[in-house]
């Protein structure tokens, strides 16, 4: 479904993916994990349109998508969520939803808004100002309600559970794996918790310093020596 094909992306003299390949199929939830700084963030924005690599070639749904503009890649199935939660300012939770759907989706389909904010937990709140009257937990539902209101057979989730307790993340993750079911997504998951990672997800990518230097089941890749010093050299420095 999505394949990358030594993906090198440089801001500057930094380079932020060194020739970067990995490719995951339907249905898949691949963990991306790696210490700050190590390019998840940009592999997102590289693989939803934001940025161009340099060299290099990224295939969804066997298309190249390298050049085409971000509404392109949402209306191909593509779907991502931000770090910091981006509501559209001065809209309602359910404005919100409809707007991203005409983006991505490219027409305004009520009963599918209506299933969203239903499947998300948010009907309570569809009337309320997104940007000003949620709670952090709300905000990251609405996030991800946004992304699934474009109809994405991938979606590309940054660092969502941040900042959530352990229970709320614990139901968080539930509801990603009902999203998973019923939605039939592939999900990829930026996530620093490994514990989160190896319940939810059944293979897991390492990045450090731009390149990729694991690829595996949880269990093989947190054992993997390369890994366990790049978290710990990243601590000590
Ligand atoms: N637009 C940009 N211009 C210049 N440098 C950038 C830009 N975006 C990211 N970088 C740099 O690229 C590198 C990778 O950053 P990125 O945000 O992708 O890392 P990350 O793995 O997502 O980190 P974190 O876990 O902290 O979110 C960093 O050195 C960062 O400073």
């Amino acid at each position: 479904m999505l394949r990358l094909e030594d993906v090198t992306v440089r801001f500057g003299g930094l380079t932020a993916l060194k020739d970067v390949s990995f490719a995951m199929g339907a249905g898949e939830i691949l963990g991306l994990v790696g210490p700050n700084g190590a390019g998840k963030t940009t592999l997102f924005n590289t693989i939803s349109g934001l940025v161009r690599p340099k060299t290099g070639r990224i295939l969804f749904a066997e298309r190249e998508i390298g050049r085409l503009p971000l509404h392109a890649r949402a209306r191909l199935g593509l779907g991502r969520t931000f770090q910091i939660p981006q509501p559209m300012h001065h809209l309602t939770v359910r404005e919100n939803l409809t707007v991203a759907q005409v983006f991505g989706a490219g027409k305004a389909d009520t009963a599918r808004v209506d299933e969203i904010l239903e499947v998300m937990e948010l009907g309570q709140h569809a009337e309320r100002n997104a940007a000003t009257e949620l709670a952090l937990q709300e905000l990251k539902r609405l996030e991800i309600a946004k992304a699934l209101a474009t109809n994405p057979k991938l979606l590309l989730l940054d660092e969502v559970l941040a900042g959530l307790e352990s229970n709320a993340k614990r139901r968080f993750v539930d509801k990603l794996r009902e999203l998973h079911e019923r939605y039939k997504l592939a999900i990829v998951i930026v996530e620093h918790d490994i514990e989160t990672i190896s319940t939810l997800c059944s293979r897991a990518v390492v990045l450090n310093f731009g390149q990729m230097i694991a690829d595996g089941t949880p269990a093989e890749v947190f054992r993997n020596p390369a890994v366990v010093e790049s978290y710990t050299g990243a601590a000590d420095a």
